[in-house]
């Protein structure tokens, strides 16, 4: 049986907007997890539905420790998102991922210490697989696009997951990259977790605006050279997203990658010791195997 994807959309520092976007509307969504971080944005683009999310919210206010990760997989979810792109501000790891540069990240190593990212709790347990933690059907057509839009990329990379919102220290800087890590961020992870239990596709794209703190000739991050470099990463992310979005839209059967079934296993507590309360928050999520 083939579907029509709709495009989720969550815009990280300096994306607080889809301009190409048709017959835009902003809408409040509430979600039995509290409110997600701003109104969304419905529309579509080259006929493909797509919702945006600013991850901060417009204005960027909500912190990357403050971020209500659950409502705002939860609104997607609720308004039928099949495919997750995000996209991100990063910190490079590697001499050779430049600022400008893009990952399509393929892994994760969480060094966060305080995010809520689990729908399942006390009254309904249920442990899913985060072996591979991105849908890799949608890394290919980011990297499809990547290409034909000329934008400098690499495929595959590990985003280390930092609690924030402090920069880390040169301490922390060198050890990510003893661990082979290529980009450093404050916010992926948990969307990557929660989506995968909404059994939706997730994928990172990783922008690269500075070397962090570990390059003896560069300076080190602050905020000003992140914007100094987000403007001209943010035109890319706009030419990428336009290239990217019929790809992603176009009909097709259930992912093979078993995104959409992460759920099939995963279940632990028995029936007659789940929690009603926690069941009910949980039917948009996982109404399927409950
Ligand atoms: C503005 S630098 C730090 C900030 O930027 C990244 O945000 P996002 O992932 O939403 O683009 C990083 O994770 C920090 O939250
Ligand atoms: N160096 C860095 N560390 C964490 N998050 C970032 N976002 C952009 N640059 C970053």
């Amino acid at each position: 049986m083939s579907t029509k994807p709709v495009i989720g959309l969550i815009g990280g520092s300096g994306l607080y907007d889809i301009e190409g976007l048709e017959n835009k509307v902003w809408r409040k969504v509430s979600t039995p997890w509290g409110e997600p971080s701003d109104e969304v944005l419905l529309g579509t683009l080259k006929g493909v539905d797509c919702v945006f999310l600013p991850r901060h919210g417009r204005g960027h206010y909500v912190s990357p420790s403050g971020l209500n990760y659950r409502a705002n997989i939860h609104a997607l979810k609720s308004l039928g998102v099949t495919d997750i792109l995000s996209l991100s501000a990063v910190g490079s790891l590697k001499e050779e991922l430049a600022p400008g540069h893009f990952v399509i990240v393929d892994q994760f190593i969480d060094r966060s210490v305080a995010r809520q990212s689990s729908f399942f709790d006390t009254g309904c347990v249920a442990h899913i697989s985060m072996a591979d933690p991105v849908c890799q059907r949608m890394g290919d057509k980011v990297a499809e696009a990547a290409q034909d839009v000329a934008i400098p990329f690499t495929r595959g990379g590990t985003y280390l997951m930092m609690e924030g919102p402090q920069f880390s220290t040169k301490a922390e800087s060198h050890l990510y990259r003893s661990w082979g890590c290529s980009v450093i961020g404050m916010t992926n992870l948990p969307e990557a977790k929660l989506a995968r239990e909404a059994e939706m596709c997730y994928a990172t794209i990783a922008m690269v605006t500075d070397y962090d703190c570990w390059h003896p000739e560069h300076e080190h991050v602050t905020v000003d050279a992140v914007i100094k470099t987000l403007h001209a990463n943010i035109a890319n992310a706009r030419k990428l997203i336009e290239a990217v979005i019929p790809r992603l839209g176009q009909p097709r059967s259930v992912c093979q990658l078993g995104c959409e079934h992460a759920l099939d296993h995963a279940l632990m507590t028995a029936p007659s010791k789940r929690d009603p309360a926690l069941l009910e928050k949980l039917q948009t999520i996982a109404g399927r195997v409950l």
